[in-house]
């Protein structure tokens, strides 16, 4: 085998073919040692740590120690795609002396490769070098290494036993001790599980709480919300009033307030033994007293006087009033005017130790926005400028840009004056608005004048708006308070004034000597007030003659050198005192004024609306009027009717009474006429008639003429037509045989070719006879002369509507009642004027309620045709007896006496009679008349 392991499998490259039979590789080269360092190096870089050490791959490797193994399934495939580069020849055999150097590498490797540290840190296991040792038939030294290998392996593997057996004891211990503390910790395990179920219940405890407090507070809050509401609503309403009666008030007092204040005597005043000339009465705060040089008097009476003991407390205290209408949205103005050097900026700005006007009733604003937050939101900008010499500088921008836009005075839409471009700043606290106040105070213009140190040489105006909103009615309001700290009146000559001093002079008092014209003109209520001959008369339009609360300070000195300027100031405040000012008005939001400017548009639409609404409503109040009147004519006339209808109803029932008496009558006849006993005539159906042969010739006495003349025709026109009708067709057609007449009480329809049915009458009759018998139509008019036509019509009041195609040639028991169509249409034919549908309506619901045709039906088909047939009789009663009188009152007719003796009735005989009515048989042919 020259050396070679064959036991282990030695894998040869051969001709560029691989020879496996295990899974070690043995690969030589010894002639390509580029290559093959190229290939170790890959091989080992892709074994990652195999047997290789790690100082192989590098080009030190001598070429015969290029022998590597490796596990050749694993890199199959990287080896076979090297195996170009491992060029072994076929003949050349590894001999043992080639392994030498191996094994010494080998030994090398082993004593190098620290195998405790393999062992323990990654769990060493033997390589397959390893671990076919045993069987391994290397050289002496191969063997011994092997041997020390497997000795040292032995070791690692015994101290691995007992490291682990170490371990386990370890593992024991600790579960010993685990046990331990198991049981040490189990009731402490217990009692915090225990605390841990408590801690759940007090959660949920907490829970069941926080929700129950949850619930209270929405019921509360539901509960009290109204309450809240109202209670809101009524401070809403308080603070409304508390502002109008705080207006009042400050109107009571005057729009235009002046307050006198006088400074304390300098101390350079009192080193020069100056007197005081002003006097003041501590009884009196709104008095003063001048002594002037002639040692007279003047009396100066003004809103309030501050005396040179009054602090800068006591006048705030005064100013407060004005300063709050701030807030109530009113215009508010404070100015101090007087002199050079009598307090004017003391007055207003104050020291730091002593704050003036401005700082407190900025002050007092902020804190009022606190006292109001919960009903009111404010805003407050700040803006600050001066006038000097008629030029107006913005105190808060950067003057020293000589560019910057000159600043003009603007009328707005509101009317007021604005400055465009001036700068306003959003304040949110006394401080910062502070602090702007300072910093815009540094640049204002001051210069030492002989009369003071430190003099204002041009108009100081400090303008804060506020914008306010009330939360509740969501009332807006903008507002300007203005504090103005005039530049001093002074005598350019006294002050010794030159240069650019006088002429700032000149400027301040020309724009003084405006404010006096425009208070003049005020007071005297001119038409024409020169607001605009000075930029501080301008800017403070609204303040002085418009609506504003404005407060004027006359600041005075009281030393008589100054007695001169302090009879001007005094002079010039009574003035001001005396001008009327107006009520202030209450300046609104002017997005507000347009959305009020809107709602007055809409008001006056609707207005207009109202008016036009309430005069439809006027004529309909007229229309409606009439209608009722034609609704009470015609209520007036169904009244009428009814009352007609009632008479009618009674005179039914007179008749039915006499009937009865008829009836009377006629069963004593009977009783003495044996032949009229046994006659029965027909009641209403001809079915119910005794035969023929049982009529008897008996005539019964004749009823006297009827009274009821006041039936009139007019009266009767339902009748009318259908009488003329029959009255025509008796007339006009010849009526051949006589034929048996049925008596009934409704006359359906006379029909031209079938059996007649009629309430045959007087004028029928001799229609007939006439025609028959050929009588002369003189003697025929002479017979319907004397005809009773009232009683003619009484019957046809019986006579139903016009019979319909259907019910033709049907027997009376197939009547029907009128439909309410046929009702109607004779309702309109009466009434055929009718004002409007409304009152056809009315009549319409006061007809009778027919029945339908199913319900007639019924009513014939079933037991009420015995009411039916009792109704034709009643009918059939009434109409005889109208037709015939009454024959209980014994008289017979004249006519009928006399047309019986006429020879051509006396050709026909009477068969048969039923009360007044007769039946009667021609001798030569039979008829049956009525
Ligand atoms: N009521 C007062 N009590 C104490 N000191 C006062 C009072 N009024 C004014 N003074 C003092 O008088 C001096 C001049 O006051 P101030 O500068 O306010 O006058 P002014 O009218 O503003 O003058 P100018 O018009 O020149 O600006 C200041 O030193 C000020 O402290």
């Amino acid at each position: 085998m020259n050396g070679r392991p064959e036991t282990v499998g030695v894998v040869r490259m051969r001709n560029r073919q691989v020879d496996c039979t295990d899974e070690l590789v043995f690969i030589r080269d010894d002639q390509k040692i580029n290559d093959h360092f190229y290939d170790v190096q890959t091989l080992e870089t892709q074994l990652d740590g195999g047997f290789l050490p790690s100082d192989r791959g590098t080009t030190e490797v001598p070429p015969f120690d290029s022998m590597i193994t490796v596990p050749f399934e694993e890199f199959k495939d990287q080896i076979l795609d090297n195996q170009s580069r491992f060029i072994v020849s076929e003949e050349e055999q590894i001999q043992e002396n080639d392994l030498k150097p191996t094994l010494t590498s080998l030994e090398h490797v082993l004593a190098n490769y620290n195998l405790d540290e393999k062992f323990e840190d990654d769990c060493f296991i033997p390589s397959p070098v390893l671990k076919g040792t045993s069987n391994l038939s290397f050289g002496p030294d191969l063997n011994l290494i092997l041997q020390k290998i497997g000795i040292k392996y032995n070791n690692l593997l015994k101290k691995h036993q007992a490291k682990n057996s170490e371990a386990e004891i370890q593992h024991a211990k600790f579960e010993i001790l685990l046990n331990k503390c198991l049981q040490e910790c189990q009731p402490r395990y217990e009692a915090l599980e225990k605390k841990h179920n408590e801690c759940h219940h007090l959660i949920a405890e907490i829970d069941m709480l926080r929700a129950k407090c949850e619930a209270l507070s929405n019921k509360c809050l539901q509960e009290c919300q109204p309450k809240y509401e109202a209670l809101k609503r009524i401070l809403a309403e308080e603070t409304a009033e508390r502002k109008r009666f705080y207006n009042e008030l400050i109107e009571v007092r005057g729009n235009i307030r002046v307050f006198c204040r006088c400074r304390p005597l300098s101390p350079e005043e009192t080193s020069k033994s100056y007197n005081s000339v002003v006097e003041f009465d501590p009884s009196k705060d709104t008095e003063l007293q001048i002594t002037c040089a002639d040692s007279s008097r003047k009396i100066y009476k003004f809103d309030h006087v501050f005396s040179p003991k009054d602090d800068q407390d006591t006048v705030f205290t005064e100013t407060l009033p004005i300063v709050k209408s701030v807030m109530d949205g009113f215009n508010a103005c404070i100015f101090a005017y007087g002199q050079t050097g009598t307090g004017k900026t003391f007055t207003m700005e104050g020291t730091p130790e002593c704050r003036g006007v401005n700082y407190r009733a900025l002050e007092e604003l902020f804190r009022i926005m606190k006292e109001r937050m919960a009903l009111m939101q404010y805003e407050f900008s700040f803006s600050m400028l001066e006038v000097y010499n008629e030029k107006i500088r913005d105190l808060l921008a950067d003057n020293s840009d000589l560019n910057a836009k000159k600043l003009d005075i603007k009328q707005s839409a509101e009317g007021t004056q604005e400055v465009p471009g001036l700068a306003e700043v959003q304040v949110r606290s006394i401080d910062e608005v502070w602090e702007m106040h300072k910093s815009g105070g540094r640049n204002r213009s001051v210069g030492s004048t002989n009369a003071n140190e430190l003099s204002s040489r041009s108009h100081s105006l400090v303008r804060l708006m506020v914008k306010g909103e009330n939360l509740v009615t969501g009332e807006r309001s903008k507002s300007f308070l203005w504090l103005v700290d005039l530049a001093g009146s002074e005598r350019a000559g006294k002050i010794e004034a030159e240069g650019e001093r006088l002429k700032e002079s000149q400027f301040i008092n020309k724009s003084l000597s405006a404010l006096g014209d425009v208070i003049s003109a005020l007071a005297s209520k001119n038409s024409h007030i020169p607001y605009r001959n000075s930029k501080l008369t301008h800017l403070l339009q609204s303040s002085l003659g418009g609506d504003c609360k404005t407060l004027m300070f006359a600041q005075i000195s009281p030393s008589l050198a100054d007695l001169g300027e302090t009879l001007c100031t005094l002079n010039f405040a009574s003035r001001v005192r005396g001008v009327e000012h107006g009520p202030a008005r209450k300046q609104s939001d002017p997005a507000d004024n347009f959305k009020l400017k809107q709602m007055v548009e809409k008001l006056r639409q609707e207005e207009k609306e109202v008016s036009r609404l309430n005069e439809s409503l006027q004529m309909m109040h007229i229309k409606y009027a009439s209608r009722e009147n034609i609704f009470r004519t015609l209520q007036e006339k169904i009244r009428e009717s009814e009352q007609a209808c009632k008479n009618y109803q009674q005179k039914i029932k007179d008749l039915e009474n006499q009937l009865a008496e008829e009836k009377k009558a006629r069963t004593h006849l009977t009783a003495t006429n044996e032949t009229s006993r046994s006659f029965r005539p027909p009641c209403a159906l001809s079915k119910q008639r005794p035969p023929l042969a049982r009529i008897t010739n008996r005539l019964p006495p004749l009823a006297p003429p009827h009274k009821t003349e006041k039936y009139s025709l007019k009266n009767m026109e339902n009748a009318c037509s259908t009488i003329n009708d029959v009255t025509k067709s008796f007339k006009t057609k010849h009526l051949g045989r006589a034929r048996r007449i049925s008596l009934s009480p409704v006359v359906c329809n006379i029909s031209k070719n079938r059996r007649v049915s009629i309430a045959a009458t007087e004028l029928e009759t001799l229609a007939t006879l006439s025609e028959k018998h050929n009588m002369n139509h003189s003697s025929v008019t002479t017979k319907l002369s004397q005809l009773r036509i009232p009683r003619r019509r009484s019957v046809a009041t019986f006579t139903p509507f016009q019979e319909t195609p259907k019910s033709k040639g049907k027997c009376i028991n197939s009547f029907k009642y009128p439909s309410t169509s046929q009702l109607q249409t004779l309702w309109k034919s009466r009434l055929p004027n009718l004002p409007s549908p409304m009152q056809q309506n009315h009549i319409q619901s006061r007809l009778p309620n027919l029945p339908s045709p199913l319900q007639q039906n019924q009513l014939f088909t079933s037991g009420a045709v015995n009411s039916a047939q009792h109704l034709n009789k009643l009918c059939y009663s009434i109409q005889k007896r109208l037709m015939l009188g009454s024959p209980a009152q014994g008289r017979p007719s004249k006519i009928l006496e006399s047309r019986f003796n006429e020879a051509a009735l006396q050709a026909k005989e009477i068969v048969g009679r039923f009360g007044t009515a007769q039946r009667v048989l021609m001798k030569n042919r039979r008829k049956s008349i009525m």
